[in-house]
């Protein structure tokens, strides 16, 4: 048995930076992971996704200008793509594991398990410490459906060595929308097929709205109210039983792939042995990122209850978790708004409240909705859509939402996040000087008088 004053179980942003963190401060630090070092967002989510997306982008960007200046819409050749992602996310791991050991942290390969409150197992090894760090983030959600095996999640979607031309999307968020853009770019027919009453439900609805009209314009199809219920078939051909308006459908495909929405990974652990609670988010903390059950352990990440399952937020509690293993508990967790791009093509970002959230709250609220297609920013690169929606509150003049879909959308959502974080009023923000012509020079444009 070996002792420790820090186990972190991941290697992903949340669990990299608690034990970073706590090595630099003079800790001996044991890091475990299952899969080969990294975490998602460098190998299996973020960045190899937008690789794909930027070809997507590629494509669609020339299509948008045959007739004005292009004279024909490029093609995506998906296995250099594929080995292009490749460059990214193959040096993950050595590098991880090289950057752990100089800093002098263990590193431990294999499945975690919890055996008591302060020790873990791996095959044959027992790792006991003063503290212990769950950070292992989600796995896709298992949907109890017969013939669930035939789906191909995330992972394998980005690494098939052949993009087939019939494919559906199980679920209506983030990864059906961005892999949706991908694959149609791509020459691949899509189908999104959607339990619910509309897609990306955390999202501003009518700028989502906008977001569809244009991806069905393009030929993706996009069924709302159908939840799916079997997969039948074989390996590229294969057909989806789904149920809507109260009757059985089908829709036939050469790839199925899982977007119904992530999990905690916490399976594996044995979270009863070490007394540690899970919830339907994810493993139960207080606002010092700690077990509520057990104080040895804290979690942070996407397996965390709190906030959402997304990369900055996954660092940033790793942070807090760090400064309270080595200060005792005096960081708690903010919920400042956090800005979330889906990579659509164009993108669509949002950040804070909707105007559903604001009326719910009963909040006194200028709202400013608008279809920007006609402006020069669009109209300059010949994109069919964007569109925005702010929301400033009437009495102290602060932002509480902005939701923007259009080309630079993803950088422009940083400004506002920057406004809203250090209360910046709308009408100072509209006074901002920004390099002209650019997406971001549009801002003052978008604040409601
Ligand atoms: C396809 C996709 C695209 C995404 N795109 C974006 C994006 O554009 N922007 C964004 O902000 N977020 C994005 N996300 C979300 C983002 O990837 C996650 O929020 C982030 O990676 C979470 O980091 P984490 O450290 O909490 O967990 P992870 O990075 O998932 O790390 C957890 C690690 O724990 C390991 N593990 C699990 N159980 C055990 C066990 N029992 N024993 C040992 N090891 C274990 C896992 O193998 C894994 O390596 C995307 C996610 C996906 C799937
Ligand atoms: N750009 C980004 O930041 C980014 C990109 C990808 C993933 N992520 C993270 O990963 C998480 C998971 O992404 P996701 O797209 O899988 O989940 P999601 O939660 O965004 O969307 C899944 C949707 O699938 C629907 N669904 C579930 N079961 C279904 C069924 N049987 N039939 C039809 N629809 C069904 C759900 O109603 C849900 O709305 C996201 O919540 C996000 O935090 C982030």
């Amino acid at each position: 048995m070996q002792s420790f004053d820090l186990v972190v179980i991941g290697t992903g942003s949340a669990g990299k930076t608690v034990a970073e963190a706590v090595r630099k401060a003079g800790k001996s630090v044991a890091i475990i992971d299952k899969l080969p070092f990294g975490g998602t967002c460098s190998q299996r989510g973020c960045d190899p996704k937008k690789v794909l997306v930027g070809a997507a982008e590629v494509v669609a960007r020339s299509a948008q200008l045959v007739g004005k200046g292009i004279d024909h819409t490029t093609s995506i050749h998906w296995p250099d793509l594929i080995q292009f992602k490749k460059t990214f996310t193959d040096p993950i791991p050595e590098n991880t594991e090289e950057k752990f050991t100089e800093q002098g942290i263990q590193i431990v390969h294999g499945v975690a398990t919890f055996v008591s409150d302060n020790t873990i197992r791996v095959g044959d090894d027992e790792l006991v410490a003063k503290n212990i760090v769950i950070a292992t983030g989600h796995r896709p959600q298992t949907l109890n459906i017969p013939g669930e095996e035939l789906l191909t999640d995330s992972t394998g979607f980005m690494e098939l060595p052949e993009l087939p031309q019939e494919i559906v999307m199980v679920g209506g968020g983030y990864i059906a929308f961005e892999f949706a853009h991908v694959a149609a770019r791509a020459g691949a027919s899509v189908t999104i097929l959607h339990q619910g009453k509309r897609p990306l439900e955390g999202f501003d609805a009518d700028v989502v709205q906008l977001l569809v009209e244009a991806m069905r314009a393009l030929g993706i199809f996009i069924v709302l109210e159908a939840k799916v219920t079997a997969i039948e078939g074989e390996p590229n051909k294969l057909t989806v039983q789904y149920e809507r308006d109260g009757a059985n459908h089908t829709a036939s495909a050469n790839l199925v792939v899982h977007a119904a929405g992530r999990v905690a990974d916490v399976e594996e652990l044995a979270l009863d042995k070490a007394h540690v609670e899970v919830g339907k988010k994810g493993v139960l903390v207080n606002d010092y990122l700690q077990s509520a059950s057990n104080p040895i352990v804290y979690a942070c990440g996407d397996v965390a209850e709190k906030g959402l399952p997304l990369t900055p937020l996954a660092s940033y509690e790793g942070k807090i978790v760090a400064e309270n293993i080595l200060g005792g508990n005096k960081k708690t967790y903010s919920n400042d708004p956090v800005p979330s791009t889906v990579f659509t093509v164009p993108p669509l970002a949002s950040i804070g409240l909707t105007e559903e959230q604001v009326k719910k709250e009963g909040r006194k609220a200028k709202i400013l909705f608008q279809e920007t297609a006609d402006w020069y920013s669009t109209r300059r690169i010949n994109e069919a859509v964007s569109g925005f929606k702010t929301i400033v509150d009437e009495d102290s003049d602060q932002i509480l939402g902005a939701h923007l879909l259009g080309s630079g959308s993803e950088e422009v959502i940083n400004l506002f996040a920057l406004a809203m974080k250090h209360k910046i009023t709308a009408k100072a923000m509209g006074e901002m000087l920004f390099a002209y012509p650019t997406h971001s020079s549009d801002l003052s444009s978008m604040l409601p008088d």
